[in-house]
């Protein structure tokens, strides 16, 4: 067998030390798949004195990530810090120039910086993989890199946030108001320091973005996905959307249109019998679409020690095996900035208004949606909230996110809503 592949790991938190655990348990596993012997040589975080569940005491501490990066002894940087920018960036580069391969479960970093990143590498001669930088366990990168290669893939989308799903299936299981369920969620650690990155759509817009560049050959563009969070998702709205027979997800959509590449991160109406309404709690879900395979559907932990480690293990014993593939599939210099869509391409939309309870109410609001060119599917009236006012549900036929727009602007001018009208996009699955 040829000399051990070493590692240097920087970051120790939950993923870091993930790794630290598979490389100890599986030792002679990893060596037989690899081909070589995998050997941990230096590591770093911030604190020393942490107790960290796991023997690190054949391994060098640097307190500085950089000295890991660009060790003699080092072959491949794995990156498990996080954040877009500061250390793990410039370690990254480090490394790279001091002629090793990164492997890292950075999304938020690859999607501000990815394509710098990868001209960088490529450059150089180096690899970097990040097969758990979206969706955790899932080997998706994998997949799409790999396996799918042989297609044109036309779409792609999934839930990508564990909280996200986490919050939206609890609030219809339990009954309970978004407030509520948030809290919850902070109470379990599920959140990110920052909540805004989970509940407001961006770690799942950051993996989005990585996922489309692989889809569409195109250059990692974070910038243009369109992103919505799920704080405006009511318990209403969840149950109402349930007696349509659809649940609500943090839906994440890219695909190639002739007015652009649409890429959208958005709280949408899913069929509840399809494979991504039936998905619950923390778990992620991607399906791809290609014009040979049809449509694949991978499912499985977007989060955690276990699977996050899993995935990154996996890139290592690629590294190993010397497997040596462009970051984003194909050629970085090839990679070209693609025209963002302007508007999503047209969907059957849900609509919530709730009406005063007299005549000409419902009148008016059809007449609002004939001038906005929208055709209704169907239309639900329920009992009456209070005496005055009446829960109204329109499914809509195919209409344009423009439509939708003018519609929303235009209620409330007919005197007869009591309160902002609701609107989410229907996405067919
Ligand atoms: N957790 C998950 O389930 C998933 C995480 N990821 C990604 O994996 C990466 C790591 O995430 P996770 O393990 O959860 O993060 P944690 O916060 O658990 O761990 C971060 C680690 O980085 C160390 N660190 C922070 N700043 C520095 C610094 N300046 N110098 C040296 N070390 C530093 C911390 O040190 P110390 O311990 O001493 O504080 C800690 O060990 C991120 O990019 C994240 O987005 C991707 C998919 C899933
Ligand atoms: N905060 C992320 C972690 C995994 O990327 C989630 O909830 O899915």
């Amino acid at each position: 067998m040829s000399s051990p592949l070493r590692l240097g790991i920087a970051g120790l938190g939950t993923v870091g030390i993930g790794v630290v655990k598979i490389v100890q348990k599986h030792v002679d596993l990893l060596a037989r798949r690899s081909g070589r012997d995998l050997a941990i040589t230096a590591i770093s975080a911030r604190d020393r004195m942490k107790n960290r569940d796991a023997d690190l005491s054949s391994y060098r501490w640097e307190a500085d990530p950089m000295a890991v990066a660009t060790a003699d002894d080092v072959d491949v940087y794995v990156e498990l810090i996080g954040g877009d920018d500061g250390i793990a960036r410039d370690s990254i580069e480090a490394a790279l120039r001091a002629g090793k391969d990164v492997v890292t479960a950075n999304k938020a970093l690859l999607a501000m910086h990815g394509q710098a990143l990868a001209e960088l590498a490529e450059s150089l001669g180096r690899v970097i993989r990040f097969e758990a930088a979206v969706a955790g366990g899932i080997p998706v990168i994998k997949t799409m890199t790999e396996s799918l290669a042989g297609n044109d893939v036309t779409r792609v989308m999934g839930v990508m946030n564990g909280t996200c799903n986490y919050i939206l299936t609890r609030m219809e299981s339990a009954g309970l108001p978004y407030e509520a369920v948030f809290e919850e969620a902070r109470q379990l650690g599920y959140l990110e320091a920052d909540p805004t990155l989970d509940v407001g759509g961006i770690d799942a817009g950051h993996k989005l973005a990585i996922l489309s560049a692989i889809a569409f050959g195109t250059r990692v563009d974070f910038g243009a996905v369109e992103i919505e969070g799920i704080e405006r998702v009511s318990i209403d709205d969840i149950r109402r959307a349930a007696d349509l027979g659809y649940r609500i997800k943090l839906l994440g959509v890219a695909q190639m249109t002739a007015r652009g590449l649409e890429q959208r991160m958005s709280p949408c109406l899913v069929p509840a019998d399809s494979p991504l309404g039936q998905l619950s709690g923390g778990t992620n879900m991607v399906v791809v679409e290609g014009d040979s395979v049809g449509q694949i559907v991978l499912r499985g932990a977007g989060a955690g020690e276990g699977p996050t480690a899993s995935a990154v293990m996996s890139d290592i014993v690629e590294i190993a095996r010397e497997v040596r593939l462009p970051v984003f599939g194909q050629p970085a210099a090839q990679l070209t900035l693609a025209q963002p869509a302007r508007t999503a391409v047209p969907a059957a939309y849900y609509m919530r208004l709730e009406l005063q309870d007299k005549p000409g109410a419902l009148a008016k609001v059809a007449t609002v949606l004939g001038d906005a060119g929208i055709s209704i599917d169907r239309m639900r009236q329920y009992g009456h909230h209070s005496d005055s006012s009446v829960p109204v549900l329109v499914v809509t036929h195919k209409t344009t996110p423009d439509a939708i727009d003018y519609a929303i602007e235009a209620l409330p001018r007919t005197g007869v809503l009591v309160s902002a009208p609701v609107e989410l996009r229907i996405e067919e699955v």
